[in-house]
């Protein structure tokens, strides 16, 4: 007899990637990604559709967009799964490639007659993002809210954007990745094609399907660690070799092939993930700048440059490489010093948090002299010099100054502005508050969006009020902070707001 979950439903983290933009599109370099708890939810229920000539209804909605609901008719035919698109207002085409690829591997894995006895009545899909995924300036306007932290709290959960998918302004959390993610692993335990998310095969398959429809949607190959973080939370990553993805980069992939290229066994997937997150207390903050940036113009002018001049490129390349590896030890370390004396960590990070780790000094023009001294921080680590969490703590901050001043020699020399001036300036306006460790632009950079890791309510108050009344720029805060697990099964009652939007 057929055993049907009443609903599945599975969400999968937004990111940020702390360190590591451009080197992680190199395989011999690496990128420190965090994931967040702003989500991307998919719900998926068994449908109420009558079949018509034995084809069967899927029917996926997006409430929170306008023309946001998608359907299809699937059958099978001589052994595949066929999907056909029902007009509707509008296309979406991760969706739809991404519903067509999971079918036609979910067949290869069940086999026709359990196929067919779990979509008997076809399937009705939800999918909901956190508000954090869009920008909710709209929406606060309309309130007559200003752009604050305090009125982001007022507004419902999975509020409507006011918009299509298609005039939607994205705040540069990875949407489609999860929102591929998400779908991709509801669609899979739903259908029993895996049982659960707890054993790394299981999530390894979901990884490596989820990539590929990502990568197929896009029309390109990145790195992946977006649809990584997505999958496996936050950690180190390094890439997988794209090749492993050719023999299936077609519309008419045999999915038997496809089957064989994204199953866990295949070894030809040599991306690796080393488990990380922020340590105790250091917490994760979040805008997004109104500016924006095109990434894929930023990633092909940056690698252009790096073609162009070699030398040049890897050297920097190779020093930004050290200083990446160096925060994340430093990280670590501060995590095992937490684990080996809460109390001295504890001690030591309210001292911090009182205090300016960093003090500008503009000497002239702000990316040839630009200087900061650790003063306030250091005058502390050096005046407790058996204290190992102060050592370490300043450690970080200096170390993700260097990463800094390397990205602006970076912007400089290959002419594109990874940390433009006018980020370099609110960064460092960021920075002059007490007890904030760092603060820079996350993955490609540009003028999208800055991130902020603070020690405690206090900074991170001072920090909005920076972003309050920051003028040259629109600077909105996101709600998000960390939420180092990846995708994980969900039950509805657990996630507040969610039942408005499915
Ligand atoms: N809430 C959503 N519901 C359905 N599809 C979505 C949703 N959010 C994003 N998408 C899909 O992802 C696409 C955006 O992908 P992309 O431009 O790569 O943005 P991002 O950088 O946020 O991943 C949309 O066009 C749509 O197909
Ligand atoms: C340049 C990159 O290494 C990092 C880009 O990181 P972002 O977080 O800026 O990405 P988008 O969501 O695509 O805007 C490209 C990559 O790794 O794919």
């Amino acid at each position: 007899m057929l055993s049907l979950r009443p609903y599945t439903l599975v969400s999968a983290p937004g990111k940020v990637l702390l360190a590591g933009g451009y080197l992680v599109l190199d395989p011999a370099y690496e990128g420190l990604v965090i994931s967040t708890d702003a989500r991307f939810y998919t719900y998926v229920r068994n449908g109420g559709h009558s079949p018509t000539e034995g084809k069967k209804k899927i029917v996926v909605r997006s409430l929170q967009f306008h023309q946001g609901m998608w359907k299809y008719h699937i059958e099978i035919k001589h052994g595949k799964v066929l999907l056909e698109h029902i007009p509707t207002e509008s296309t979406n085409k991760f969706v739809e490639t991404c519903v067509r690829f999971c079918l036609a591997v979910i067949l290869e894995i069940i086999g026709a007659e359990k196929f067919l006895e779990k979509i008997a009545t076809g399937l009705d899909i939800n999918i909901a993002g956190s508000n954090d995924f869009y920008s909710q300036n709209e929406q606060l306007r309309s309130r007559s809210l200003p752009i604050t932290t305090a009125s982001l709290h007022k507004i419902p959960t999975f509020c409507h954007t006011g918009s299509t998918l298609g005039t939607v302004h994205k705040t540069g959390l990875g949407s489609s990745a999860t929102l591929i993610t998400s779908l991709v692993a509801a669609l899979f335990l739903h259908t029993g094609a895996v049982p659960a998310l707890d054993e790394r095969d299981d999530r390894t398959l979901v990884h490596n399907l989820a990539q590929f429809v990502h990568c197929f949607a896009q029309g390109k190959v990145g790195s992946g660690f977006d649809v990584s973080a997505a999958v496996w939370g936050s950690h180190r990553y390094r890439r997988f070799d794209p090749k492993v993805l050719d023999r299936v980069m077609g519309d008419n992939v045999d999915p038997a092939l496809l089957l064989q290229t994204v199953s866990p066994k295949n070894s030809a997937w040599d991306n690796v993930i080393t488990p990380f997150r922020l340590p105790p207390r250091l917490t994760l903050m979040l805008a997004d700048i109104d500016a924006g940036s095109h990434t894929p113009t930023l990633v092909s002018k940056l690698l252009g440059w790096r073609k162009a001049k070699p030398d040049e490129a890897n050297a920097l390349w190779a020093e930004l490489g050290t200083a990446n590896t160096k925060i994340e030890q430093t990280l670590n370390e501060l995590d095992s010093l937490y684990v080996a004396d809460s109390f001295e960590y504890e001690d030591a990070l309210s001292k911090c948090a009182v205090l300016q780790s960093s003090e500008t000094l503009h000497l002239s023009n702000l990316h040839s002299r630009h200087r900061k001294l650790f003063t306030q921080w250091l005058a502390l680590s050096t005046s407790h010099p058996s204290s190992a969490p102060l050592r370490a703590l300043t450690a970080a901050a200096s170390t993700f100054e260097t990463i800094r001043s390397l990205i602006r020699r970076m912007s400089v020399l290959s002419d594109v502005p990874v940390e433009p001036v006018e980020q370099t300036r609110l960064l460092d306006a960021c920075l002059a508050v007490p007890g904030v460790v760092m603060a820079g632009v996350p993955g490609a950079g540009g003028f999208d969006a800055i991130f902020c890791v603070v020690l405690s309510a206090d900074a991170a108050r001072g920090v909005e009020r920076v972003w309050e009344d920051w003028r040259e720029m629109s600077v909105s805060p996101l709600l998000a902070r960390e939420d180092s697990v990846g995708a994980r099964v969900e039950r509805v009652e657990d996630v507040a707001g969610l039942n408005m939007v499915i």
